[in-house]
């Protein structure tokens, strides 16, 4: 770049970080709130929106209809929106091309469905925890689990790792023999969901369009303000507490 244009450039940019103390105004004091300094647990992770697959494997593109996962709800002349009794629901596989309904279709909850509003939030005993910001009922998809997807093999390396950092916090998910979701670096709020042996929410392993993604779906009605927890033991054996 010629020096001029870098010059220019650089008084530019001077001027605008001038611009900008300026309109601050003098500094003020200012302090973080006392639990982020006592845990030393900023959230140091990125968020992503969907699965990052670092894995070989990569992600089984097949189409649901090839396994016979589809639906004929929209065959009926009634309606083309899936209810209760849709094959494709019953079977945790979202809607698909082979299936009769029409875009309307509400058998794609991660699709179509935003996720809930929630908050991050410290805890006395576990650390970072995830408080809904809105009511939410029974069976709603409240938000999908993502991460880095890794095999069997990295995935101890990576445990070996957070031992000899003395982690003690984990945020693995098996989702099929070889393939865990581990939301330690790149995930989303869903990762800061503790443990209960009487939670609100549930993990299930949903087929979309051919991939395994996990959702997690309110068990019974939320409130606004409750802390959002699901039980580890049921499908996580990775995880500890
Ligand atoms: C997926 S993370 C949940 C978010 C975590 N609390 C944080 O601050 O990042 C799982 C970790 O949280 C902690 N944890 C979750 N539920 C807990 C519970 N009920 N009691 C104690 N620790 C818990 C454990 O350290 C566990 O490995």
């Amino acid at each position: 770049m010629p020096a001029m244009m870098k010059n220019s450039e650089g008084n530019h940019i001077e001027n605008v970080f001038n611009k900008l103390l300026k309109d601050i105004g003098s500094p003020v004091d200012f302090r973080l709130p006392d639990y982020l300094y006592k845990t030393r647990l900023f959230p140091t992770y990125t968020f992503i929106k969907r699965n990052i697959y670092l894995t070989k494997k990569k992600k089984i593109k097949r189409r649901p209809e090839d396994d016979g996962i589809f639906c004929s709800c929209g065959s009926s002349s009634e309606s083309s929106v899936c209810g209760r009794d849709c094959h494709c629901g019953m079977l945790l596989s979202s809607c698909s091309s082979g299936c009769k309904c029409d875009n309307s279709c509400i058998n794609k909850p991660f699709q179509n469905r935003p996720v809930k509003r929630m908050k991050l939030v410290q805890t006395k005993k576990c650390g970072f925890g995830i408080v809904a910001l809105e009511d939410i009922s029974q069976g709603e998809f409240v938000i999908e689990y993502v991460g880095e997807v890794i095999d069997d093999k990295t995935c101890e390396t990576r445990l070996w790792q957070m031992k000899h950092r003395g982690e003690t916090n984990f945020y693995l998910c098996e989702i099929n023999r070889d393939m865990v979701i581990d939301a330690t670096y790149k995930g989303n709020k869903s990762r800061y969901i503790n443990h209960s042996c009487c939670p609100n929410t549930e993990m299930q392993k949903w087929i979309i369009d051919g991939e395994t993604r996990i959702g997690i779906f309110a068990t019974r009605d939320i409130k606004k303000g409750e802390h959002l927890t699901y039980d580890y033991q049921s499908r996580l054996p990775l995880w500890s507490c």
